[in-house]
């Protein structure tokens, strides 16, 4: 199979992509650019790639490639508050194989039809495996936006989701999954939420449509690290409440509290979105937990704790894997 026929087998030729290619474009794929056109508003747009052996396993599956990619792109939209709209795919395949192929592309596009998503347009080439996407998104033509700079004096620190499950899966998956393990349905929870990132794209449109929610930012590289961002950049303190963090029960159920909290708050892959909002902000909504408040400083986090987590003084800063309780997930440093 020549690269044209490969394209047009396993990325063109989805009926239903075809369908939503031609509800937001003028020119879809398959042309040497897609012309994006019936937008009513702003743009958004982000850029992530997901390197086999560093963002999935070197033996998953081809579909995690997907899934996770897809997911954690979709998430910066969620966190800028934009309706997803689409996305570029540039993938790098080592060889073709038609049984990865079809389970990445089949992968792709369940994602796609989860966030209601078109694939506009991509490229395809020979290389270390790796998938790059890039996420288009629409916001309202005028008002504020929900940048890292804008936090307030004042403000309560928000998060959604509960967290870690992702980072207490690495682990995992060199050990057999056995239905008749106690922990069968805990592992699988952690694994899950590992694979199928769940970025929450109704929640993060009505943060944007509220004027009170004022800085938000995804956690993908852990809670803490993240949250520093917002600090800096809104140049305010962020303090926290340990005991207010989501620790994700599944994960509390295989680990201790000191670790079960540590993957909560500092070992990524939580695709979700961490906010300040005024204090009169609240919402109807029991996946969304107040942590913290947004203090007069210099631009850094704290974390207040109840004597049950007096262990978090002794904590030694850098653990293991390329993370620090500081600074999260990092490539290089
Ligand atoms: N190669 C690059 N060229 C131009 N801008 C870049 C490049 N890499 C990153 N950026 C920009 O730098 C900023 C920070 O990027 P970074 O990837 O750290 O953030 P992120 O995408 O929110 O986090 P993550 O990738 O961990 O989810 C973003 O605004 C991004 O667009
Ligand atoms: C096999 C395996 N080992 C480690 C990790 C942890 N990890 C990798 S990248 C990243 C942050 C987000 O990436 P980026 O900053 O590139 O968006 C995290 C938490 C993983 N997902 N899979
Ligand atoms: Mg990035």
């Amino acid at each position: 199979m020549n690269e044209f026929d490969l394209i047009e087998h396993y990325f063109l030729s989805n009926t239903e992509n075809r369908r939503r290619t031609g509800s937001v474009t003028d020119v879809g794929n398959g042309d040497d650019c897609t012309v994006l056109s019936h937008l009513a508003g702003r743009l958004a747009i982000s850029t992530d790639t997901v390197v086999h052996g560093r963002h999935v396993p070197a033996s998953a599956p081809a579909g995690w490639l997907a899934s996770r990619g897809l997911g954690s792109s979709v998430s910066d939209l969620v966190a800028m508050g934009a309706k997803p709209l689409g996305f570029t795919l540039a993938l790098t395949l080592p060889k073709v194989s038609s049984g990865w192929l079809k389970g990445f592309s089949e992968a792709l596009f369940r994602a796609a039809d989860l966030y209601g998503i078109a694939l506009l347009g991509g490229d395809v080439t020979r290389g270390p495996l790796t998938a790059s996407y890039t996420v288009f998104g629409e916001l309202p033509k005028t008002g504020r936006l929900l940048t890292r700079a804008s936090a307030q004096l004042g403000d309560k620190v928000w998060v959604s989701g509960t967290l870690g499950a992702a980072a207490g899966a690495l682990p995992l998956f060199d050990q057999p999954l056995r239905s008749a393990d106690r922990s069968y349905r805990a592992r699988l929870q952690l694994l899950q939420a590992y694979v199928y990132p769940a970025p929450p794209v109704e929640l993060g449109v009505r943060l944007q449509a509220d004027s009170r929610v004022h800085a938000a930012i995804d956690i993908s590289d852990g809670l803490l690290a993240d949250l520093a961002h917002i600090a800096k950049a809104s140049q305010l303190d962020l303090n926290l409440n340990a005991s207010a963090i989501p620790v994700a029960p599944a994960l509390s159920e295989l680990y201790s509290r000191p670790h079960a909290l540590m993957h909560a708050m500092s070992g990524g892959d939580d695709y979700q979105v961490g906010f300040t909002a005024d204090p009169t902000w609240s919402i109807d909504d029991r996946m969304v937990s107040q942590i913290g408040e947004v203090m007069a400083g210099t631009g850094q986090v704290f974390i207040d704790h109840t004597p049950a987590d007096r262990w978090l003084e002794r904590l030694a800063t850098t653990l293991p894997g390329g993370m620090s309780l500081a600074t999260g997930y990092q490539h290089f440093g």
